[in-house]
């Protein structure tokens, strides 16, 4: 198991932050996600530096969806970072956690009438526009609030990036945005003249996410910055940013090879120069919204160990005291994870096994080959880099309350989201 930010091995047992996990387990119990705060702001600072945020105006937008809470968006508030949104919950909760609303990208590919009332309403900076209809719900509120929305317009670009399928945005078979191929974003533009409470700032794009290789990155920026040439001359619109969304990949397991945050946004940044001065255009405001490589490799979840199963010849099921319901990227992507056992950080006599989660379905699989040691129950596993589209993707299947979540530094821990609790499953229901 690779050791990531600051992780550390005392005494045969694993540290992060500075604090035992097994002494987390003991006083939060299990199933827990446990973040690296530390971790998290070095990579909030390194995108910082390294897309120029501060040399060229550019923006970093935290993608919310990958992790969110009250705590969260207040250090991305602190680390000045911008935030992105994809529903009413997740402007919500920047909303109580004060972050200013001018540094919110509003996304969705079907923001509901309330969600776009809530979003102009608080003052958020830009809307992602994704269609027509919203297009038109966006126009009717501002009229009525007497209010001018700035926005961008989502595009699908047609861009193949190599990922899961499920996880595919760019191609020209998509849900998001309006597609360049028939028209539509031309039809889009042309009709901004009747909306008199919408002002086009820029064009996003979001082509992908757990993307390893930069080409494809390459390719939107070269599709994005030609588009703004275009507008120009066609419908003389100066559109000055460019959004092009998340995607860099991470490493889960050995297999994956991902970019650093420093070469990532180089290569973006350098590729955009160069076409612009090869195209003759002024260099936009370029803005991109990484979330799994802000707070993937950052969160780890701890498990306890409960029946083991030895079937001869066949398999070894370890099954842990959480699963599909803390983490569903396995069952739905088949997303492969690294573990260990907290505990016995050294143990030389490894085992493979298959751990399993404890939900009522065969495929609720956390690892398929896991090399652990020495297996007991009442051990505690850690799979590493759930940090991202973890937490925020848990449900209750099975009635199985949400994990707690705690925040690890400098041998602190910090509980910011407590467990949820029987009474809390049933508080929505009536008799
Ligand atoms: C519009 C948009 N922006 C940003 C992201 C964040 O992507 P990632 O977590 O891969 O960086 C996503 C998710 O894929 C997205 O849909
Ligand atoms: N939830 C996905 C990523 C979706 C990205 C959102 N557009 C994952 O776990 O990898």
């Amino acid at each position: 198991m690779k050791l990531h930010g600051n992780m550390s091995i005392k005494n045969n047992t694993l540290y992060i932050g500075g604090v035992s996990c097994v002494d987390l387990a003991n006083k939060y119990s299990t199933p827990l996600y446990i973040f690296d705060e530390n971790l998290i702001r070095e990579n909030c600072r390194e995108y910082r530096k390294y897309f120029k945020v501060d040399e060229n105006s550019n923006k970093v937008a935290y993608a919310g969806k990958a992790f969110l809470t009250l705590y969260m968006c207040n250090l991305i508030k602190e680390e000045n970072l911008c935030l992105d949104v994809v529903s009413g919950g997740e402007l919500y909760t920047a909303h109580k956690a004060n972050f200013p609303m001018e540094n919110i990208l509003f996304h969705g590919n079907n923001k509901t009438i309330d969600e776009i009332k809530m979003g102009i309403k608080l003052g958020v900076g830009r809307f992602v526009v994704d269609n027509f209809y919203e297009l038109d719900i966006i126009e009717e509120i501002c009229k009525e609030n007497n209010k001018i929305q700035e926005i961008y317009f989502r595009i699908t670009p047609g861009i193949e990036a190599h990922t899961h399928d499920y996880i595919k945005t760019g191609q020209i078979d998509s849900k998001f945005g309006f597609a360049l191929i028939n028209g539509d974003l031309y039809e889009a533009i042309e009709k901004l003249s009747k909306y008199k409470h919408i002002k086009l700032v820029g064009l996003h794009a979001h082509i992908g996410s757990q993307i390893f290789d930069i080409q494809p990155f390459i390719d939107e920026v070269d599709i994005m910055i030609d588009l703004i040439k275009e507008i120009k001359e066609k419908y003389n619109i100066d559109l000055k940013e460019i959004d092009l969304g998340g995607g860099i990949g991470v490493y889960y397991t050995k297999e994956d090879k991902p970019k650093t945050i420093k070469e990532f946004c180089e290569a973006i940044i350098n590729r955009t120069e160069v076409k612009c001065k090869e195209i003759g255009i002024k260099v936009p405001t370029l803005i991109i919204e990484p979330g799994r490589s802000i707070s993937a490799n950052a969160g780890s979840t701890l498990y306890t160990i409960g029946s083991i199963k030895d079937i001869k010849n066949v398999r070894t099921y370890v099954s842990v005291d959480g699963g599909m319901t803390d983490n569903i990227r396995p069952s739905l992507y088949k997303a492969g994870y690294e573990c260990s056992i907290v505990n016995k950080m050294k143990y030389e006599k490894v085992n493979n096994v298959t751990v399993a989660g404890k939900c009522c379905e065969s495929g609720d699989i956390l690892i398929t080959h896991a090399n652990i040691m020495d297996i007991e129950s009442g051990d505690i596993l850690i799979t590493t880099s759930t940090g991202a589209y973890g937490y925020s993707m848990a449900s209750n299947y099975n009635k199985i309350p949400k994990p707690a979540v705690v925040m690890v530094s400098n041998g602190k821990a910090n509980l910011v989201c407590k467990r949820q609790t029987y009474d809390e499953l049933l508080e929505l229901e009536l008799i």
